[in-house]
């Protein structure tokens, strides 16, 4: 059809979320002069006879029933933008984009694909394609496609990258975490495209194929963790002394048949868990020890605190870990029935523990799909349910051993060996490095030999590239960074470069890190603080009333005082590692003028908030609204001395209570439910997160109350019939009568609330096997019923202020509320002055 002059397109078609089966009269009777359709969040299995829009530039088929793809496509020749996201596609005919020449953006994330048509790579002008959460296992065909700036390909089956994607294309943004990756290891990809292009270009000089794995050794203190780790590196059983725990985690490497073993081992210490999750990476193998003489059969408890804490741990941060149970002091038990009998209680009850979160993630996927034929879309969170349902961590079944035994050394080898040779447990622990990876591996291993760095291995950057160059006459500094990047993955170095102030440092002895951490971390921190000598106090110029104030501090506000931290480390690092050299005290322990890299490392792991001793808090701060400029306050105005708060460390919420008083019905309230549970110490890193940005705040054990603009915003963590939850709540304000309260109620109440959302959402993303509900509750006195929360994690911050579109909402019991009062809906009167 010839365009006429007069011809005037027409904007957009919104069908979004309207329960669409079929393509409805309206779409189909469009004029054909439409340029943008939105179809999403329907349940169409077929678009037949969308052929007709033939202008169409854009189109939204995501979140929909289509398990074919719509052939009809293939007339839209003038589509730019096409969305196909979350269905269930399996196959793309060929010869479809073909036809597509001026398509730019495709979307086909999240549906069913096993392979790609040939004809895809005929699409030039496409310069974003996302095909993450598909099955495929070769995107060889993408090569032709010059033109492309982003791609995305994460949790496919892919083994291999092709080259020439890399060095033949502008591409700037690349994701693909999540698959089997050998060629490059996934390692390199987590350096992005520069790391890749590096990769395949010196790939094409020399390769090797190494075989690398990382064991994690987690368990209860005293489970005998550390006896393995020191008896397969020695080969023999080592004894370890009662008195040696580990603080923190301790890293080593250890060769085993053909495989190279990285090992960490995790202080079974409570005080420890905190910082665990940081360090459980995928892909590792996790050796789970129990102590088997101290398991208790007929206490509950014994195998929550030994077993089922440490799985359920792993299986949040990891949901496809691959367990190793092995059970201790077999020789402290009472005979091989007695260890037979314990053995199997642990067995069967793992089995049913995995069993049962399986039920409960089933329970919640049936109430999420009766909610959904009542109210909203939920396809996002009802996809998560069914993948956690389907990544089910493999525990194998428990090995007992006799740790002081040569022959139970021996044996737990094999077993080792025998499990990370199984290529149906571990798919991908070859990997192909580059011939420079090795040597540039080889000779970091070389220098932490050497005596000058020996003990803290901190470098510059320049001068490892200086003292590498001696060996490796052309390395550069292009070389170095993705090399560097890599083993910062694997674990063999430390490398934040992303942390503006350690860009420029390297730690070649990651323990030496862990150790400066556990001076700080640590479950006697009272009694360090207490051995601090006169000495040490008079260095950091210092009397004993600070410290007596600093132990009050740390008992009574969980708050630990800068200096008293410089002390501990200064203390830690002559009697550990005998250094005693002030440049260095302080460039890594800091001074009374300047943070040093310990606390920035701290803050970075969100373990900490740095907290003012005599902090100007200002109730009037500005405000937060989303999407607008936020700054804080000056912050110039701090004693730039001031202390640490440990959210771990505190005890009550009496602090918090004080300040927000009672609960009421009329607060406007939010409930976020973790499923299966909360992550270990996930309370305290939001803690961090929400005062890091609201800095008028008051903290307690598990209450935290933050405040702006003399609004407060409290939030808790609660457990309601064995579920576990956080619920945040902000007092409604009072008017007058004559004051229109509807148009007062898109309040900056619910921005903040939304900002804890956002932030609580943002850090269980670190948790991928965590899955989360959100809803309203019915606030009616003794009414258990809720208001569920839409799919609402891709809503853009406008569209959140929508997510109800009646006025008012009864809930099961009969109770009707203001749909303002439930969800951050933007009342009639003022959405559209926003619009404006
Ligand atoms: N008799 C006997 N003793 C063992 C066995 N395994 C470990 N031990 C002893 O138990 C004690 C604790 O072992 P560790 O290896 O230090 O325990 P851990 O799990 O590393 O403990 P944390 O460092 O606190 O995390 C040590 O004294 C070991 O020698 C065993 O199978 N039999």
């Amino acid at each position: 059809m010839a365009q006429s002059n007069d011809f005037k397109p027409r904007e957009k078609s919104d069908f979004s979320r309207q329960k669409l089966k079929k393509l409805p009269k309206e779409v189909l009777c469009l004029s054909t002069d439409v340029l943008s359709l939105n179809l999403k969040n329907n349940r169409l299995k077929s678009v037949s006879g969308i052929s007709a829009l033939c202008y169409l530039k854009e189109l939204n088929l995501s979140a929909n029933d289509l398990s074919e793809f719509p052939q009809e496509i293939e007339e839209l020749s003038n589509l730019e933008i096409l969305y196909l996201s979350q269905n269930n596609i399996t196959k793309i005919p060929e010869g479809v984009f073909s036809q597509l020449e001026k398509l730019q953006f495709l979307k086909l994330s999240t549906n069913c694909l096993k392979e790609l048509p040939l004809d895809l790579g005929q699409c030039k002008s496409l310069r974003y394609l996302n095909l993450s959460n598909n099955h495929l296992e070769d995107v060889k065909v993408l090569e032709a496609l010059c033109g492309l700036k982003e791609l995305y390909v994460k949790n496919n089956k892919l083994t291999e990258l092709p080259s020439r994607l890399f060095l033949n294309t502008d591409l700037t943004k690349f994701k693909a975490d999540g698959n089997p990756l050998r060629k490059p290891p996934e390692e390199v990809c987590a350096g992005g495209v520069k790391s890749i292009k590096h990769y395949f270009s010196s790939l094409g000089i020399s390769e090797q194929c190494v075989r690398r794995v990382k064991t994690m050794f987690l368990g209860s203190s005293m489970a005998g963790k550390s006896t393995i780790c020191y008896s397969l590196r020695k080969g023999l059983p080592v004894e370890v002394d009662v008195a040696d725990r580990t603080v923190g985690i301790e890293i080593s490497e250890v060769q085993l048949g053909d495989v190279h073993f990285l090992f960490w081992d995790f202080a079974g210490h409570e005080e420890y868990y905190f910082t665990h999750h940081v360090f459980i990476t995928p892909q590792a193998f996790v050796i789970l020890t129990v102590n088997l003489a101290s398991y208790d059969i007929k206490n509950p408890q014994s195998f929550k605190d030994c077993v089922s804490f440490w799985i359920k741990n792993v299986q949040l941060r990891v949901p496809n870990a691959v367990v190793l149970v092995v059970g201790t002091h077999s020789d402290e038990c009472r005979g091989v029935e007695d260890v037979q009998e314990k053995k199997e209680d642990i067995d069967k009850k793992i089995r049913d523990m995995l069993q049962e979160r399986k039920a409960n993630l089933e329970r919640w996927k049936s109430n999420l799909e009766e909610d959904q034929n009542k109210t909203a879309q939920f396809s996002d969170q009802l996809r998560k349910f069914q993948h956690c349902a389907e990544h089910n961590i493999k525990v194998l079944d428990l090995v007992a051993m006799d740790c002081t035994k040569p022959e139970e050394i021996e044996k737990i080898q094999n077993c080792i060996l025998c499990q990370v040779n199984d290529k149906t447990l571990f798919p991908n622990i070859e990997k192909i490095l580059p011939q420079l990876y090795q040597e540039v591996e080889s000779s970091i291993k070389e220098l932490k030999e050497d005596t000058d760095f020996s003990g803290h291995g901190v470098m510059s950057f320049e001068e490892i590239l200086n003292e590498l160059k001696g060996k490796l006459e052309k390395l550069d500094q292009e070389d170095l960074q993705p090399i560097l990047r890599y083993l910062h993955q694997i674990g063999i170095i430390v490398w934040y470069e992303e942390i503006a102030d350690l860009k420029e440092t390297v730690f070649v002895e990651p323990s030496f890190l862990i150790k400066l951490f556990k001076t700080v971390v640590r479950h006697d921190l009272v009694d360090q603080l207490q051995g601090i000598s006169r000495d040490e106090l008079m260095e950091e110029r210092s009397l004993s009333v600070q410290r007596d104030k600093w132990i009050n501090d740390l008992k009574g506000k969980a708050t630990l005082h800068s200096a008293a931290i410089r002390v501990l480390l200064r203390k830690s690092l002559r009697k550990e590692l005998e250094i005693d050299d002030k440049d260095f005290f302080d460039v890594v322990v800091g001074t009374r003028s300047s943070d040093g890299m310990v606390l920035g490392l701290l803050q970075q792991f969100e373990i900490c908030l740095p907290a003012q001793l005599t902090s100007p808090l200002n109730p009037e701060a500005r405000d937060f609204v989303p999407k607008e400029r936020w700054e804080p306050l000056d912050t110039s105005v701090y004693n730039r001395d001031g202390a640490c708060l440990f959210p771990s460390h505190l005890k009550d919420n009496s602090v918090v209570l004080k300040m927000w008083g009672e609960d009421r019905n009329d607060d406007i309230q939010v409930q976020v439910y973790f499923l299966p549970e909360m992550p270990h110490g996930f309370f305290q890193r939001l803690i961090i997160k929400i005062c890091s940005f609201y800095p008028v705040h008051w903290v307690g054990k598990d209450h935290c109350l933050v405040c702006a603009s003399n609004r407060l915003v409290l939030f808790k963590e609660k457990c309601l019939s064995g579920d576990q939850l956080i619920e945040i709540r902000c007092k409604r304000q009072h008017h007058s009568a004559h004051v229109n309260t509807a148009v007062d109620m898109r309040c900056p109440s619910w921005d903040m609330i939304l900002v804890v959302l956002r932030r609580l959402i943002e850090l269980a993303q670190q948790w991928p096997g965590l899955c989360l509900y959100v809803c309203s509750p019915c606030t009616e006195d003794g009414c258990s019923d809720h208001f569920a929360w839409p799919d609402w994690k891709e809503l853009n911050g406008h569209n959140l202020y929508n997510i109800q579109k009646d006025d008012k909402m009864v809930c099961c019991n009969g109770h009707t509320h203001r749909t303002e009062l439930l969800f951050p809906k933007v009342p009639k009167a003022r959405s559209k002055s926003d619009n404006d």
